[in-house]
């Protein structure tokens, strides 16, 4: 598949065995790339008058001198501007010899109107923050407005994290080669790539496979052989029964919507499970949907055991009261030969990280199926010191979450990650405003659950959710309010099932 995420050091790898495979060595794969990038400059701004190509010292300012090169054989005035030469005996010194055209210094360097800025001054091996002329010249280029073509990404992007190191540009159009890199997909790197075009440089997906990346770009093409469908003979609860905890009188719509999603997900049947006091506002707005009085852990015992659910919805509209912490983990004690999974959401997260200790020591029977879905400042609460760790991306905080919890982990956000314990992640990319409203992340614990009780697994079932989710939102629209979910995920389910 043509969706793994490479870290700048898993495509340096990636380079490397593609280099020692043959036939193109290192020189190869830059002409390649920096044809590449050319090829698109030509094709995006073919009214172009002047190209300023920025090169740095390494690889990214080699590519630079094969696109400025380029660029002037095909007749584009071309200026060519460096940070210095590059180390002699590299790839890019070889770039820089075949390059004749005069260079400039960065300190004078201003682009004017009507010009593009080709930025090949750091990618991959950026190391530390921008400063001096490249913030200067950062500066200049914001201020004149001109478009900028990043080679493989922005300067002062890091390709692991998608942090901002100093400073970067603001690029219109960022090409990079073979594979995305998580700083891509990432916040605040997503927003300064611009669009995102991935060139081939002659990178196989063998080459890729080669180096076990474990990351990925959320999308259907590789999800979608998992997704449920239905069999010929299926009948309710072979279609998966889901159970909902609801909260107390004034807060029971939390748990009402993750109902109705799970229902529109596919699942057969739906139980929701109300406190005596809240039974009344519950039936008042339950049609296809089950209720069934459940105030003590006795009483869910013997609905697990009468009706069988397979995975249970708990935290939506609860409130983050210690009792609902010690809730949680007496469900996670009684799962086994009950229940096969649990989602956790909002106050179910929340009301854990008083008994973190308990949570993690429960956590390593692996069993029932966990998934977690905490946004940012619930994540803060259950793992505090991933959290603070400003050395780790949101990728591999989500991956070290999942490994801590023993849980599939949906940390959400603009960028939402889905990490498994087994070291795989993802990166949602369809994600969309709009979503930001009150009761969509119920309506996602809603879907995550259906699928799981679908028998979809867990990780591929969490990235679907994900992108469902998403998906539903956009197809709705502007307007969309969290009750608008449900019948809006109807049109995006059947386009996956068809
Ligand atoms: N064959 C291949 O591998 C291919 C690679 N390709 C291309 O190579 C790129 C990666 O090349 P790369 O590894 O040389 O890193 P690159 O981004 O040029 O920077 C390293 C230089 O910058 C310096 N430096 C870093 N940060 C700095 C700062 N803040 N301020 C100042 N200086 C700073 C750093 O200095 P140092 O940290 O060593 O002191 C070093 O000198 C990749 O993005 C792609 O475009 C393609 O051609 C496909 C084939
Ligand atoms: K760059």
């Amino acid at each position: 598949m043509a969706f793994e995420l490479l870290t700048p050091d898993e495509m340096a790898e990636a380079d490397r065995l593609a280099i020692a495979a043959g036939p193109v060595d290192g020189i190869g794969l830059m002409r390649w790339a920096g044809g590449a990038v050319a090829a698109l400059v030509l094709k995006r701004f073919p009214a172009v008058r002047t190209v300023h190509v920025l090169c740095g010292p390494g690889n990214n300012g080699g590519d630079g001198y094969v696109v400025a090169r380029l660029l002037a054989e095909t007749g584009v005035a071309v200026r060519l501007v460096a940070t210095g030469a590059p180390r002699k005996g590299s790839d890019a010194a070889l770039a820089a010899a075949e390059c004749a055209i005069a260079v400039e210094p960065l300190a004078a360097f201003a682009p004017e109107t009507g010009s593009i800025v080709v930025d090949a001054l750091y990618g991959a091996g950026l190391s530390r923050p921008l400063d001096g002329d490249v913030v200067q010249a950062i500066t200049r280029t914001a201020a004149a407005g001109v478009p900028v073509v990043a080679v493989d990404l922005p300067s002062g992007v890091s390709g692991v994290s998608g942090e901002v190191l100093g400073n970067a540009f603001a690029a219109t159009l960022t090409v990079t080669f073979a594979r995305k890199k998580p700083g891509h997909l990432l916040y605040p790197g997503r927003a300064l790539c611009g669009e995102t075009i991935v060139a081939d440089i002659g990178v196989s997906d063998a080459t890729v496979a080669a180096t076990a990346a474990r990351s990925f770009e959320n999308d259907p093409s590789w999800w979608r052989p998992h997704f449920p469908s239905p069999a010929k003979d299926a009948h309710k609860y072979s279609r998966g029964h889901v159970g909902v905890f609801s909260g107390g009188p004034s807060a029971t719509g939390a748990a009402r919507l993750s109902a109705m999603a799970a229902a529109r997900a596919g699942a057969g049947a739906v139980t929701v499970l109300s406190p005596g006091a809240s039974l009344v506002a519950n039936a008042a707005h339950l049609t296809s949907i089950i209720l069934r009085r459940s105030d003590t852990l006795q009483d869910a015992l013997a609905f697990f055991d009468a009706r069988k659910p397979e995975v249970l919805v708990y935290g939506p509209g609860l409130g983050a009261e210690p009792e609902v912490g010690r809730f949680a983990l007496e469900l996670m004690s009684v799962a086994e030969g009950r229940f096969g999974a649990l989602v956790l959401d909002a106050d179910g997260i929340s009301s854990l990280s008083h008994r973190r200790a308990a949570f993690f020591e429960v956590r390593k029977r692996g069993q029932p199926a966990l998934v977690l879905t905490p946004h940012h400042g619930e994540f803060g609460r259950l793992f505090p010191e991933i959290a603070a760790n400003g050395s780790l991306s949101k990728l591999e905080r989500a991956r070290a979450a999942a490994r801590r919890a023993q849980a599939i982990i949906i940390y959400k956000g603009p960028d939402t990650v889905i990490a498994a314990p087994d070291g795989r992640a993802a990166i949602n990319t369809n994600g969309t405003p709009l979503l930001a409203t009150a009761g969509s992340g119920d309506v996602l614990s809603g879907i995550v659950a259906a699928l799981l009780a679908q028998r979809m697994p867990a990780f591929e079932a969490a990235c679907a959710a994900v992108w469902m989710h998403a998906e539903a939102a956009r197809r709705f629209g502007p307007g969309l309010i969290a009750e608008d979910l449900p019948l809006a995920l109807r049109e995006v389910v059947a386009g996956l099932s068809g």
